[in-house]
């Protein structure tokens, strides 16, 4: 096993030669909870094929001046439309964790989502990263753990909330059991200390463990007892979105966990669309899920999406280069996106809206 390199070699030019890398550096059963999704994996195929759909419509001889790729977002402005996703214990995949992805995030102008798994205490992230710093989080019932939670977030100057909606139970993830995964006793979880245990079932159908299970009313509580935006992720449905609207959730990632919940969810790509219309411009739509290129970027925005979420690519990146990689993975990304905007003819990112048609088949 190779440990994290400082220099990036020069035949990574793109995320799929991170991906090529990463095992390299990383323990077998470390790399299968990675790379892996549930049962047999057909939402993580499905997630990237989804892009293969698609194909950009140019336009060409566009007057570009003052072209740019920033987003404007809930009255702020970031520089491109690239998110960390949420993703736990990045300690697992380099000694410095989530502190080495902020420092790449930072580097890049990329705000990071923090796991509520993370293996850093979010006291000990840099105050003053200069990008936006939110955390992910699961409604327990527990309301007075939650409420701790919340403040304890606010008070380390978290900038946001994501509860995560599609994972109440962890999907049936073969290729973990397969490689024997167990999160290590000394990756510790500092943010789900205190945290209510889950009944210990044998069926997830058992009432004591359906009795812990959110709600809606449980989401709109916590909503109301923080000043700080609550988005949701893991939506793939128009109903759902709707009701999110009326709720006065402050935005949403239309998301299938990376395929690693059920595996036969549709890919967020599909869906987005039908949720983008729905929503209608009232909050901001983000996706995840089978983000390689800025070209799948670019697809997801002519769908609907406001922004994208990336997930594994930024943890191969960092499993084999630290910040120094995670800022590489987030720049060729950005630098793709740009030069699809130029070829496209599409000098603002609410300028690609619409400006794909379907791979005709055949
Ligand atoms: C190793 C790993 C850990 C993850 N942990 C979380 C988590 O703690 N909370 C969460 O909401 N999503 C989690 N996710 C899902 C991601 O936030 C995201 O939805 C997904 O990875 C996007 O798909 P992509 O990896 O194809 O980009 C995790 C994903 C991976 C790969
Ligand atoms: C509490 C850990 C959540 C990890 C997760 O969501 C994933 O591995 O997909």
């Amino acid at each position: 096993m190779k440990t994290c390199l400082e220099r990036i070699p020069q035949d990574v030019v793109a995320l799929c030669d991170y991906e090529r890398l990463a095992p390299e550096f990383l323990p077998p059963d470390i790399w299968a909870y990675l790379a892996g999704g549930a049962a047999d994996e057909r939402g993580l195929k499905v997630n990237q094929e989804a892009y293969r759909q698609w194909s950009i419509q140019p336009q060409v001889l566009v007057e570009m001046h003052g072209a740019s790729s920033t987003l404007q977002l809930r009255g702020g402005q970031l520089p491109h439309p690239f998110f960390i996703a949420p993703m736990a214990a990045h300690r697992l995949f380099h000694a410095e964790g989530e502190l080495a992805t902020a420092l790449g995030a930072a580097a890049m102008g990329a705000p990071l989502v923090m796991s509520c798994r993370a293996s850093t205490p979010i006291e000990a992230m840099p105050r003053h990263l200069g990008v936006p710093l939110w955390f992910q989080l699961y409604v327990r019932k527990d309301r007075e753990f939650m409420l701790g939670l919340v403040r304890r977030l606010e008070d380390a100057g978290c900038d946001g909330l994501v509860v995560t909606v599609d994972a109440p139970v962890s999907g049936i993830r073969n290729r973990e059991q397969r490689a024997g995964f167990r999160f290590p006793e000394e990756i510790e979880a500092p943010h789900l200390v205190g945290e209510p245990a889950w009944p210990v079932v044998e069926s997830v159908l058992d009432p004591r463990y359906l009795a812990e299970l959110p709600t809606w009313e449980d989401l709109i509580w916590l909503k109301n007892q923080t000043r700080l935006p609550v988005w949701l992720k893991g939506v793939l449905s128009v109903a759902d979105a709707q009701r999110a609207v009326e709720a006065s959730f402050d935005g949403l990632v239309v998301s299938n966990h990376g395929g690693r919940t059920l595996d036969v969810l549709p890919a967020p790509l599909k869906v987005l669309p039908e949720i983008s219309r729905e929503v209608a411009g009232r909050i901001p739509v983000l996706v995840d899920g089978g983000i390689r290129r800025g070209t799948d970027a670019f697809i997801a925005l002519a769908l609907g999406a406001d922004a994208v979420m990336v997930g594994r690519p930024m943890l191969y990146a960092l499993a084999v280069a630290g910040a120094v990689g995670v800022a590489h993975a987030l720049r060729i990304l950005c630098h793709e996106l740009e030069v699809a905007m130029l070829l496209a003819g599409c000098p603002t990112l609410p300028s690609i809206r619409g400006r794909v048609r379907p791979v005709m088949k055949g």
